[in-house]
């Protein structure tokens, strides 16, 4: 017994998360050999298959041997993952009540499968030429000359031939191929590399950050500064200081904010491009680049949201640009705000975050105010840029004729803007051609067969398209209803039917439209993106992709076609929303050297959002938007919680979420949280459920749809009380499914 004691010696028992829909660890015995440590990445026996797997706390065996517990069979090669992101992944799913399993995959989903490297090649000169030459082998061997290695694709571009030719003179002994080391996974920067000259605000708000960085520790800010001010510039000098300390910086930005023009200005600042992290990046590429930022060899990435779950070993400051951005919250899956969870990412490791935006949101306004984040402002435009001058158009007075959606001033003002050579914006946040295609003879609506929602006609794609499950449909001839022919008809505008229009208008102008549904994807969106900026087009019609914190230096008018089209929904940010995407949009003018002026077409100039966007007045519009929210308890005041229950039966659906509710109302109070008895009137402290009520798209993907809305006081533990109402509900069946969505930005 006690040679078994020895042989076991060493061993353990640990606890391992697994990248799965489960929020518990499981047990496993570890052999000797292994001797492994929290955050280690492991294979592991999972029922039939291996598994990848994080240790999350380990214990001795005590000389035991593994009993009924399955033992860990390898340890990987990776960097382990440090305990500050082991606790953001359990704080991540603590917060959301996603699976831990999950908010684990966010963080290792780069390096689960990671394939071996496989090995880079280069070639270079060897022998005497070979006995048959050609023109293309003679400008391969020209090109090699030098004594210097090559790639196989760079000596054929250089050659213009194909690879082949390469290879042949591999095999005749004339070139030879050598081993390279790899690829360095992210280039050197130097926080000295170009100084920008800053204006005495940003100097200001540089020498507050710089100061931070420096004395280390958790410090958040609100960077706000009006549209073209420079705050990338100031943030910059935070990047600068983190370097300068030797630590690493995180700039999260929405996904299509991260172009090519940003990473050269970064470059131009620090004299190489950041690691960038996005959907765009290969796999294999995020594979290196995750080991790159946990050996803390990659100093500063810039990337999307999914970048805040990058293993960082030394991180002095989160970026947060443009922290207003819907495009933060994650809506499927862990359900989490990138911008909320990287103050808490800040706050676990000690760092600085800068929240920057010309339009904050009320939430981080609101913190800004109270004083719990610094507050650091610019009231200007660099350069001495003027602000766009921003006027109305009245389309109740002074609308198109039917049929047309530019007003006739906007039009005028545009055809003077491309005569000088300028460019103009028409903004539209519709895609498609028309929003509903109607029949004129028996009134029938296109509808989507698994959603409650109308076909939006795509005339490029000649379809009609689902934008809630992407279910597609040809555009009939013939009405299926009553079978009349050429009686359909298109309803609305989308950016298409707007560049339809605009080719009538304005024949001999270069138009683009920009809309995130055609082929190319991000790329092409990124080469256009470009385009516009290097002043290839007079004319850009587009959705809300182009008002994302873009300098176009040409584009000096933009005409908002329909300012209202947001303000009508049920979302509480509704008025917000709109607010910052005309500030946003109409903040493209004018940002070169030429000032830049905005028409708002509007059906409601005197709403109090279309007031404010006029006069300027942003401080006004807070106030009133802080107070309002205030006095109805909606975050940041309070804290919602969205339950979203969906079934393929709608009683299911219904009845279940009818019974979630009465869970929810049963629940007695705790020291936690105070329920508000069914049916009374809450008190100020007490949690409601409101609802069942059926979703205001009450069908996707052939699923009924159900919500309630759990309002919470700020000092009720949320989390708490929607497990505890979870589980006091009844099980799900039938294919009933609860999603659970913490502070929704959503309320579809
Ligand atoms: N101190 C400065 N002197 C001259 N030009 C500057 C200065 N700071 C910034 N700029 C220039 O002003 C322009 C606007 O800067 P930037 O894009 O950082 O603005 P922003 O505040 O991020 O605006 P937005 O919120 O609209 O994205 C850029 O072309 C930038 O190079
Ligand atoms: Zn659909």
């Amino acid at each position: 017994m006690s040679g078994e004691a020895d042989r076991n010696e060493g061993a353990q028992i640990v606890e391992i998360l697994l990248p799965v829909a489960v929020d518990m660890a499981y047990s496993y015995y570890a052999p000797p050999a292994l001797r492994l440590s929290p955050g280690d990445c492991v294979e592991v026996p999972l029922s039939t298959r291996k598994s990848f797997g994080v240790v999350w706390s380990v214990a001795p065996a005590g000389g035991a041997g593994p009993g009924n517990l399955k033992s860990v069979i390898a340890k990987y090669d990776r960097p382990p993952l440090g305990e500050t992101l082991r606790g953001f992944v359990d704080w991540v799913a603590r917060w959301t009540l996603a699976p831990r399993g999950m908010a684990l995959r966010l963080a290792t989903r780069a390096v689960e499968e990671a394939a071996p490297e496989t090995p880079r090649v280069g070639y270079r000169l060897a022998g005497p030429p070979p006995e048959r030459m050609t023109a293309a082998r003679a400008r391969v061997i020209e090109a090699a000359e030098g004594g210097l290695t090559f790639s196989k694709g760079e000596l054929a571009r250089a050659a213009a031939c194909s690879n082949g030719v390469v290879d042949a003179l591999v095999d005749a002994g004339a070139l030879e191929a050598v081993a390279l080391p790899p690829e360095p996974v992210a280039e050197a920067l130097d926080p000295d590399f170009a100084r920008a000259p800053l204006e005495a605000e940003q100097l200001a708000g540089a020498e507050a950050l710089t100061s931070a960085v420096e004395q280390g520790g958790y410090r958040p800010f609100l960077l706000e500064g009006v549209t073209g001010a420079g705050k990338t510039e100031v943030y910059f000098e935070a990047v600068a200081a983190a370097l300068r300390a030797g630590g690493q910086a995180l700039v999260l930005m929405p996904e299509i904010a991260l172009t090519a023009q940003f990473l050269e200005r970064f470059a131009a600042r620090f004299g190489a491009k950041p690691a960038e992290w996005h959907s765009g990046v290969s796999e294999r590429k995020r594979a290196r680049l995750w080991r790159g930022v946990a050996l803390g060899e990659v100093k500063v990435v810039a990337g999307a949201r999914s970048a805040l779950f990058l293993p960082f070993s030394n991180l002095r400051l989160i970026v947060v640009d443009e922290e207003h951005e819907a495009a933060y919250k994650q809506e499927d899956g862990v359900a989490y705000h990138a911008r909320d969870m990287a103050v808490v990412r800040a706050r676990l490791e000690g760092a600085t975050i800068v929240l920057a935006s010309a339009t904050p949101s009320i939430e981080t306004r609101v913190n800004a105010q109270s004083g719990r984040y610094g507050y650091l402002r610019l009231t200007a435009r660099a350069n001495a840029r003027p602000m766009p001058r921003i006027e109305a158009i009245d389309m109740r007075a002074n609308g198109p004729e039917r049929g047309r959606w530019l007003a006739p001033r906007l039009v005028a003002e545009a055809q003077e803007t491309i005569a000088r050579g300028e460019q103009v914006l028409f903004f539209l946040n519709r895609r498609g051609y028309a929003p509903l295609t109607l029949c004129r003879s028996c009134g029938h609506r296109f509808r989507c067969e698994n959603c409650d929602a109308w076909l939006v006609e795509h005339r490029f794609r000649r379809a009609l398209v689902c934008h809630h499950c992407g279910h597609v449909e040809r555009r009939p001839h013939i009405c299926p209803e009553c079978e009349a022919e050429d009686s359909l008809t298109a309803c609305g505008p989308g950016v298409e039917r707007l560049a339809e229009e605009a080719a009538i208008l304005f024949p001999d102008a270069r138009t683009l439209v920009l809309s995130s549904d055609f082929p190319g994807g991000q790329e092409r969106l990124r080469r256009e993106l470009a385009e516009i900026a290097a002043g290839a087009f007079d004319i850009v019609i587009g959705t809300q992709l182009v008002a994302k914190g873009h300098n176009f230096p040409f584009l000096t008018l933009v005409g908002v076609v329909d300012a209202d089209s947001g303000l009508g929904s049920g979302d509480p940010r509704a008025a917000e929303r709109t607010f910052q995407l005309l500030n946003q949009v109409t903040g493209r003018a004018g940002r070169g050297e030429k000032p830049g002026r905005a028409l708002i077409q509007s059906w409601q100039a005197d709403h109090p959002v279309i007031r404010a966007i006029l006069s300027g007045e942003a401080e006004a519009f807070y106030a009133q938007e802080t107070r309002l929210r205030e006095r109805a308890g909606l975050p940041p005041f309070g804290r919602l919680a969205a339950l979203i229950v969906s079934a393929k039966d709608a009683g299911a659906a219904e009845t279940h979420a009818r019974a979630l509710a009465r869970a929810g109302h049963s629940l007695p109070s705790t020291d936690r949280y105070r329920v508000a008895p069914a049916g009374g009137l809450p008190e100020a402290d007490e949690i409601v459920v409101l609802g069942p009520a059926e979703a205001p798209i009450s069908l996707i993907r052939g699923r009924y749809r159900f919500r309630l809305l759990v309002k919470a006081p700020k000092s009720a533990d949320l989390q708490a009380y929607l497990r505890a109402m979870l589980a006091a509900a009844p099980k799900e069946r039938g294919g009933v499914r609860v999603a659970v969505d913490v502070e929704p930005q959503s309320f579809w």
